[in-house]
């Protein structure tokens, strides 16, 4: 294994992997820390956490023992992903993660840049874009968990950790990787924000940064990587054959984002099997994960469960019963109806949602995932064993038609 990284959840590293597969890495996704070693052909390692919102100490913990398999793996660079859009609170966790990480590695210069143009998200003057809106206006500021009320990552940055911080701005990217180089070496700071607008970009932060213990960033930060590598000659030529999988398909959906309420409207508009979710009668134990098992399973075509709901029933709910009650519920709810459904024949399953995503891997019970080709920007197809394939989709990726898409190329 050459690079390491530590995903901070479970769509967030299929989006990292999607980026290192399509650059020709050889990538595998790992659910939490393995105890046993990697397979010997797997060049890029992701170890996927759902440490995005726990309490700084245990990310810390989490990230630091991904960290140590990781380099029993023989990696010689790590990368700590973390969202597109930086979610994360004044206390952290990005922050405290990458000091600990750096600290572990006596690492110095280490960059921060979560640029992700393909999805809109850009970085100019140390401030984070999502299109045209700063990302204190994008939406993300009504973030239930992580609410991104400044786009000056410098700013938010510097509340989560010790030390100060530098910036190289865009004008010093575009000279080249030469003069980012120069640039790090001039900061006089151990962590740098590094701006970033296009794909090119991330190639040139990619290639300053070859001889960099650890880097940070969201997925788009990989882009140039795998160049790195393969000009060492460390590469091997062919990426892992993609074998795709015949047979039932169901979708799941517990993200509440705008991309994937607009994604489940139409799925139900283009006349596909849909079964709404009440949170209610799921915290009332009325609504089952068997029942709606049994429901999908009867089911022609697409089937799909969701829980999917608009701020104001998602914050109804959350008032009544509390925001972890709820989640907790509704992951279980889902990973229960993921297992029932796998063992009733679904070989082809599309999950939405980071949270809902990693509780459906996690209550399936797979290891590693191999990552295939893209389906959308940022979302993978998955190898999750002989039999089942899966894609993981970040709340606000994917096309309007992703459900179909997905069951289309997971299939091919
Ligand atoms: N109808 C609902 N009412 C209240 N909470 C809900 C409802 N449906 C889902 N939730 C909760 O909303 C959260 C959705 O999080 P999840 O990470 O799965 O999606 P997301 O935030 O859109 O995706 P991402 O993290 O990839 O951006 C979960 O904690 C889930 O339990
Ligand atoms: O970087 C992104 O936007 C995604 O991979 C993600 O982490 C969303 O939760």
């Amino acid at each position: 294994m050459l690079l390491g990284c530590i995903g901070d959840d479970f769509t967030g590293s299929s989006d990292l992997g999607n980026t290192l597969v399509k650059a020709g890495m050889r990538t595998v996704q790992y659910s939490g820390t393995p105890s046993a070693p990697a397979a010997p052909d797997v060049e890029a390692g992701i170890v996927a956490l759902k440490s995005r919102t726990l309490p700084v100490a245990e990310a810390v913990r989490l990230s630091l023992e991904a960290l140590d398999w990781l380099r029993a793996q023989g990696c010689r660079q790590f990368l700590f992903k973390y969202c597109s859009t930086f979610d994360s609170t004044p206390q952290g966790n990005i922050g405290p993660v990458a000091e600990a990480l750096s600290d572990a590695l006596n690492a110095d210069r280490v960059i921060f840049c979560p640029a992700f143009p393909a999805t809109g998200r850009t970085v100019f003057q140390g401030h984070l874009f999502v299109g045209d809106r700063l990302l204190s206006e994008s939406g993300m500021e009504n973030h239930p968990l992580t609410p991104m009320t400044d786009p000056d990552l410098r700013r938010w940055l510097g509340l989560q950790i010790r030390d100060g911080l530098g910036h190289i701005p865009a004008g010093t990217v575009w000279q080249g990787a030469d003069a980012v180089r120069a640039a790090l070496s001039a900061q006089g700071h151990r962590f740098v924000v590094t701006d970033a607008i296009r794909d090119e970009d991330l190639v040139t932060l990619g290639q300053a940064v070859a001889d960099q213990l650890l880097l940070t960033g969201g997925s788009g930060i990989a882009l140039g990587l795998p160049g790195n590598f393969r000009a060492r000659g460390l590469l091997s030529s062919d990426a892992l054959p993609w074998r795709g999988q015949a047979g039932r398909a169901a979708a799941l959906s517990g993200s509440c984002s705008r991309a994937t309420r607009g994604q489940v409207a139409r799925h139900i508009a283009d006349g596909h099997p849909a079964s709404g979710i009440d949170p209610e009668a799921v915290m009332a134990g009325t609504a089952t994960a068997a029942d709606a098992a049994r429901w999908a399973l009867s089911q022609d075509g697409l089937p799909l469960v969701y829980s999917s709901a608009d701020p104001d029933a998602v914050r109804a709910v959350q008032g009544r019963h509390g925001t972890k009650a709820v989640a907790a519920r509704l992951d279980a709810f889902f990973a229960e109806t993921a297992r029932l459904l796998v063992t009733g024949g679904v070989t082809r399953l599309i999950t939405a949602g980071g949270e809902t995503s990693g509780a459906v891997v996690e209550g399936l019970g797979i290891g590693a995932l191999e990552i295939g080709p893209e389906i959308d920007p940022g979302v993978p197809a998955i190898r999750a064993g002989e039999n089942l394939v899966l894609a993981l989709k970040s709340g606000n990726f994917g096309a309007e038609e992703f459900f179909a898409k997905a069951a289309e190329r997971l299939a091919g």
